[in-house]
Formats: structure tokens, C-alpha cells, sequence
């Protein structure tokens, strides 16, 4: 493997996907996609362009019809993949500590912590970083919607993802709190380095998260453009607001909305 193959954390290449008979139209054609290592990709576009079809290729819970999804390995160790969806999908019965550790015991078998007082330690500092240590005994029930996000995102960077999948991951928030997590979410994969996807609806939240916007089109589903985004992270919230991310978050608008 090439040196430009290991620092790339996954390379999408030629992907294209047909559910059922071959003669069905294509969901996805042609995706090809490189993301370095620590890099944050948002994918944008119409509903039913495929781009949660595209997460679940990458996740390895669909398969392409044809093409290929490589997750370059540094250490020669499984990659690990991480999955993050738009409704909280806790152990209502877990607190809070136990449903970020269950991340790590559903992966007992590939466990990156190596002790049980790693483990906790590891747990702990999760809690930390999203700030949930006060609520580690709460049950997911009495905390917020908001607050239940921060331990599904806590839940599943518990394994160290080599890459992370964010399918809509704040959609069913209030606008307050998506921007909170936003800004909070960002500066904690930035701190940790994790390589990040994000399918999201909401333009303005790919462009202040991420370093690049692949701009998808429908029937088939194909990447469009990438814009980059040109803007140091972590992300500040002068940045949510400034008028340099209207402007790009307007021309990516402009882009998916031609004939307007
Ligand atoms: N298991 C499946 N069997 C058949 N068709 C499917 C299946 N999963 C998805 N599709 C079809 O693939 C297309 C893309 O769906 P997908 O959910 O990936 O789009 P999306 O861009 O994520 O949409 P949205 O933005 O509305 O969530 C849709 O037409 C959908 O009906």
C-alpha cells in the first residue's frame, strides 16, 4: 500500500448501487471519495440522492453493487467504524456511564483499551469531553434530547472510531441546542483527530463543521461537487454566524437548487 493510501482513512472508489433486479434504477453511481486521515466530510443533497445509502456502504450494513470502500489501516488492526443516527438509540435502562462503556463491550472482542481500569478511565474522560460527567447516573429518560445525543456521540467515539458516521445527527433537535452540539461536537473529534462523515439536510451545519462539502445530485446519486471549506478548525461560534459561512452556505444552496 502506497504512503498517500495509509494517510487516507477511507477511499471510496467508483461506487454505484442498485437495490433489487440490475434493470432498477441506480440509488448511487460512480461515488468516488478520499478522506485524510482527521479529515471531516459533510455530504449534502436532495432527499433520496443515497447519501444514507452511501454511510451504510461504508459501515458495511449494504453492499455495492459494484466498486469498492478500502479503510486503510496504519497498524495492520481491523478498522473500526462508528455509527451515529438521527434518534438517540440508548439502553433506556443504562445510565448514562453504563450506555458509553455498553459502546466498548458490544466491541469486546476487538477491545482497544486493553483493562478494565482503561476502560473506565477511557469512559471517564468521554464523559468529560462531552460534558456529561454530571449526569453519568442519570438514566437516558432524565436528561434531554440534546443531552442524549452527546452520549450517543460519547458512545460511540468509546471504541475510537478510525472513522466516525453521522447520519443526521442532530435533525431532531431544537435550533439551539444543534448549534451547541455543533460547536461542541466539532471541537471534540478535532481534539481527538477523528476522521468524520456527516450526511446532514442542513447546509449551514456542514459548512461550519467540516473541511469539505461533497454536493450530491439524485436519480442517480452522484457526487456533484466538493467545496472546501476554508476555515481553521475548531470551528468558533463567530464562525456559525459570520457572514463569509452565509455566503458559502448561499452558493452550495445555489448549487443544489439550479433552477431557482
Ligand atoms: N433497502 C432498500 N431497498 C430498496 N430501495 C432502497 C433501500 N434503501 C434505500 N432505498 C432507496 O434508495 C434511495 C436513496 O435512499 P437514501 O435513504 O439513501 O437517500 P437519502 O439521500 O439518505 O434520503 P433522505 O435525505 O430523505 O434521508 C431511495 O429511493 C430509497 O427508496
Amino acid at each position: 500500500m502506497t504512503s498517500t493510501a495509509i494517510e487516507n482513512a477511507l477511499v471510496i472508489n467508483g461506487v454505484d448501487k442498485t437495490f433489487g433486479a440490475t434493470d432498477r434504477p441506480a440509488v448511487l453511481q460512480d461515488v468516488s471519495l478520499q478522506l485524510a486521515r482527521g479529515e471531516f466530510l459533510a455530504v449534502v443533497g436532495p432527499s433520496g440522492c443515497g447519501k444514507t445509502t452511501l454511510l451504510r456502504i461504508i459501515q458495511g450494513l449494504e453492499t455495492a453493487t459494484s466498486g469498492t470502500v478500502e479503510l486503510p489501516s496504519t497498524t495492520g488492526a481491523a478498522p473500526r467504524l462508528s455509527y451515529v443516527f438521527q434518534r438517540s438509540s440508548l439502553l433506556p435502562w443504562f445510565s448514562v456511564r453504563k450506555n458509553v462503556a455498553f459502546g466498548i463491550s458490544l466491541k469486546a472482542g476487538r477491545d482497544v483499551h486493553g483493562s478494565k481500569v482503561a476502560r473506565d478511565r477511557a469512559v471517564d474522560e468521554l464523559l468529560e469531553l462531552t460534558g456529561l460527567s454530571p449526569y453519568a447516573d442519570y438514566l437516558p429518560n432524565q436528561i434531554s434530547g440534546g443531552m442524549q445525543q452527546r452520549v450517543n456521540v460519547a458512545r460511540a467515539l468509546a471504541v475510537r472510531p478510525d472513522v466516525l458516521l453521522l447520519d443526521e445527527p442532530f435533525s431532531a433537535l431544537d435550533a439551539l441546542t444543534r448549534e451547541r452540539l455543533q460547536v461542541d461536537i466539532c471541537a471534540i473529534l478535532e481534539n481527538l483527530g477523528t476522521t468524520a462523515v456527516l450526511v446532514t439536510h442542513d447546509i449551514r451545519e456542514a459548512v461550519f463543521m467540516a473541511d469539505r462539502v461533497a454536493i450530491m445530485s439524485a436519480h442517480p446519486g452522484t457526487v456533484r461537487q466538493i467545496v472546501e471549506i476554508d476555515e481553521p478548525r475548531p470551528r468558533t461560534v463567530a464562525f456559525q454566524h459570520s457572514p463569509e459561512l452565509a455566503e458559502v452556505e448561499r452558493s452550495i444552496w445555489r448549487r443544489l437548487h439550479p433552477t431557482v
